[in-house]
């Protein structure tokens, strides 16, 4: 059995690790105002940028081993974090400011170079670009709670859970293909993360918007060449 809590395997394959962090929160994450990625912005507010430079912490302290005389419960105590994971070699972020800003921070934190890839962007919200949830019930009433209960109903000229799931499926399979026995950081945002850890767990896209992923915050997936999976941790906050 694993000490580390995870569910035994009869073979010896090894997986690809995931460390998706979210970026730090923005002007508009702190007003609460929905922000895709049909525009580039915003930028780290200055409490996000400390907020970057935590997950950046936090981030190094994986695989490596817990301070002496500390509980090796690959929990946020002690020096290292889930110390029987590979120390992440790689770095991927979305193009939008924010992830690129967070990226950043995480990859001087690690030494390592940040790639982009436009399939980890956030959704597309279309015409809800910009607007908070009370101004997206005024003008469309009811269409944000279809939104997020089917999975498959998109905002005008935006992505369903389920769009947004297929393309940073994709992503995440392309990395699988890029060889396993590593662990690849991906810092992304709410809803890319969700689609993400909502499909590692075979849960249906009606589903995924019930995940909580703070602003910072840390999640782990494990992928097999299989199709095999391991959620090992998510939305686990790095701020506190
Ligand atoms: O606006 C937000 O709160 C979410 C949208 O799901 O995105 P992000 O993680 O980019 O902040």
């Amino acid at each position: 059995m694993s000490s580390a809590g995870a569910t035994p395997r009869l073979d010896a394959a090894l997986p690809l690790t995931v460390v998706l962090v979210r970026h730090g929160v923005t002007p508009l994450t702190e007003a609460g105002v929905g922000s895709g990625s049909d525009v580039p912005g915003p930028a780290l507010s200055p409490h996000g940028r400390i907020q970057a430079a935590q997950a950046a912490d936090a981030v190094f302290r994986i695989g490596r081993a817990p301070r002496a005389g500390a509980r090796s419960s690959g929990g946020m105590r002690g020096g290292g974090l889930w110390p029987d994971l590979p120390r992440p070699t790689a770095l991927v972020a979305s193009p939008a400011v924010r992830a690129q800003e967070t990226a950043a921070a995480v990859g001087r934190r690690l030494g390592l170079h940040v790639t982009t890839d436009d399939r980890f962007a956030e959704f597309r919200f279309g015409k809800w670009q910009g607007r908070t949830a009370q101004e997206v019930e005024q003008d469309w009433p009811g269409d944000l709670e279809r939104w997020r209960s089917t999975g498959t109903f998109a905002p005008p000229d935006g992505e369903s859970y389920a769009q947004l799931g297929a393309r940073v499926w994709d992503g995440l399979t392309d990395l699988l293909a890029g060889g396993v026995d590593r662990t690849v950081v991906v810092v992304g945002h709410a809803g890319q993360i969700r689609t993400a850890v909502g499909q590692a767990l075979g849960a249906p896209a009606s589903h995924w918007s019930r995940l909580r992923i703070p602003p910072a915050s840390l999640s782990v997936l494990r992928l097999w060449a299989d199709g095999t999976t391991e959620v090992t941790a998510v939305g686990v906050p790095t701020d506190g």
